[in-house]
């Protein structure tokens, strides 16, 4: 790699503290100007998606993301008012809770439970971890971000005898989404046997007039906050989903929604070699041909950082993964992310990536601050940051050596403006890509798909349950079963449940624990 390679493709944006590195993507002189009609459109899109155009056609809706750290842009005036209005309820719910003007049964909230699933949970986990600091937050924040009941008693177990003290915040746009429904209901339970008002503890982010919004008018909660249908799960985190958490845990919101703001004034630049957003767009079309050819390897050499791949991994993969192009054209797009954390993932799966099968290209992300105060010598002169970094450039080095492409993201530190910019960076960067490959980014039609199929397996369940109460006593076999139901082309799935129902004394016996397929059932 050449110093001239690199200073031309090295972008900084010094009023930010934030670099882009994209010359370890080889591509050739000619690519950016050949690109540059298609970018120029794709800069037209999203100054029509931030005027309020209706940039997700398939769910009629406009995407206001961009809005929400800058309100003054919001296409009508009820919708500048209602973002501020929402966040100056944010800021005086977490002072209030902070005071203990608003306290729960057994005093001051020191607990906030969070319960929500992908956008409405993988935001909050991200900044969390990214922000958080045990020794100075103000609250500590658990999860219930699954319907596993065993996931659930974990988190519960770690507010044992606090719920007094916890207050739950449940979030669901849709508020219809069944896991979350789940975890309320499991978190009811568990306010309830401990003698605690859930009502008073409780606080909802929904959209208006959805069945949690409902459910938290009707029982009395604390409070509701809105999602608005122009704001999609994947890009909530700095809506009343990703804010209310993090201002309860003290962290610096305004800062955050500073950084993000900054991000996208530099990224709407329509000159490309100043535009991080357009540059990470390019530089994935560029590596995965436009077609999700490779996967995105996303290594922050920063623990902070750790969550970020998950957090990316729906942004990305939920925005771009799709069946038809806007022209109904099938098209299969999509970009597979993973990652973890550097330089961690070097004892795991570096080896693949440096020898194996060359399918992806990596985001590395670094981070220049090392820690607060000094550090130790581990070596001669040599600090533990030192190491981090060496592992970073080494790696960068030994892949693109043996023909890995790669970019790097350069930030000073993990402060809330730096987290702010990364996320907008993302959501950015995301929608110039769907812009080039002619997606909508903005909808989810695969997902209704599994929920579908997840209610009609609910359904079998309950007629097997019913099935064999009437035929109590009786041997029967999963195919018996099956017939008995008329459901004989579900017959494995008919094995699945029973075997679970048999595995949860829920009634039905197995006669061999480890069951074969045919195995006799029976009801108790
Ligand atoms: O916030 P909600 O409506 O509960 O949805 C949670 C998640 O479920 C999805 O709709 C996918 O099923 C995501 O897009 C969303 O972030």
């Amino acid at each position: 790699m050449s110093w001239e390679k690199f200073t031309k493709h090295y972008l900084t944006l010094p009023e930010l503290d934030f670099a882009l590195d994209i010359s370890r993507i080889d591509f050739g002189d000619g690519f950016l100007a050949e690109m540059e009609p298609k970018m120029q459109e794709a800069y037209k899109a999203m100054a029509d998606l931030e005027a309020g155009a209706i940039a997700n056609p398939d769910e009629n809706r406009m995407v206001g993301h961009y809005w929400l750290r800058d309100a003054s842009l919001a296409p009508e005036p009820e919708l500048t008012t209602e973002i501020e209005k929402c966040l100056a309820d944010i800021r005086q719910i977490a002072t209030k809770v902070h005071s203990g003007e608003l306290a729960g049964a057994k005093g001051k909230f020191k607990n906030c439970l969070v319960i929500g699933i992908g956008g409405s949970a993988l935001g909050p986990q991200f900044v969390a971890d990214a922000l958080g600091n045990p020794d100075r937050d103000k609250m500590q924040l658990h999860f219930f971000d699954n319907t596993d009941p065993d996931g659930i008693d974990r988190t519960l177990a770690t507010l044992d005898g606090e719920l007094g003290e916890t207050l739950a915040v449940v979030i669901s746009k849709s508020g219809g989404t069944p896991e979350t429904r789940n975890g309320m209901l499991e978190a009811q339970a568990a306010y309830k046997s401990a003698g605690v008002d859930f009502a008073k503890h409780a606080i909802a982010i929904t959209g208006a007039g959805s069945k949690l919004d409902k459910v938290a008018e009707s029982e009395g909660w604390l409070t509701r906050l809105p999602m608005w249908d122009w704001v999609g799960g994947r890009t909530s985190e700095l809506a009343a989903v990703g804010l209310l958490p993090a201002a309860l845990q003290g962290l610096k919101i305004d800062r955050m929604l500073a950084g993000a703001a900054a991000m996208d004034a530099a990224t709407r630049s329509t000159e490309t070699t100043k535009n991080p957003a357009a540059l990470l767009a390019l530089m994935w079309y560029y590596a995965t041909e436009g077609k999700g050819a490779k996967d995105m390897v996303v290594l922050p050499y920063k623990d902070r950082l750790m969550l970020f791949s998950k957090y990316l991994q729906q942004l990305v993969m939920e925005s771009l993964g799709k069946e038809f192009d806007l022209d109904g054209n099938t098209v299969n797009q999509g970009i597979a992310v993973y990652g973890n954390k550097g330089s961690t993932d070097q004892h795991a799966y570096v080896q693949q990536l440096r020898e194996g099968v060359h399918n992806f290209f990596v985001t590395f992300i670094e981070v220049l601050k090392d820690r607060e105060g000094d550090s130790i010598e581990v070596e001669d002169g040599i600090t533990t940051g030192d190491f981090l970094q060496g592992f970073y450039l080494g790696t960068r080095d030994a892949l693109y050596e043996n023909g890995r492409q790669s970019i790097t993201i350069t930030i000073s530190e993990v402060t809330a403006e730096a987290v702010g910019q990364l996320i907008a960076l993302f959501e950015r960067a995301v929608g110039f890509y769907a812009s080039l490959v002619n997606i909508n980014a903005y909808h989810q039609p695969g997902v209704e798909a599994g929920k579908k199929a997840a209610a009609s397996v609910l359904g079998i369940e309950s007629k097997i349950i019913s099935l064999l109460r009437e035929k109590a006593g009786e041997r029967l076999n999963t195919v018996t079963i099956a017939q008995h139901l008329g459901l004989e082309s579900q017959t494995e799935i008919i094995f699945k449940l029973l075997n679970r129902l048999a595995a949860n004394q829920r009634g039905i016996i197995a006669e061999d624990k480890f069951s074969t397929p045919e195995t006799q059932f029976y009801y108790e």
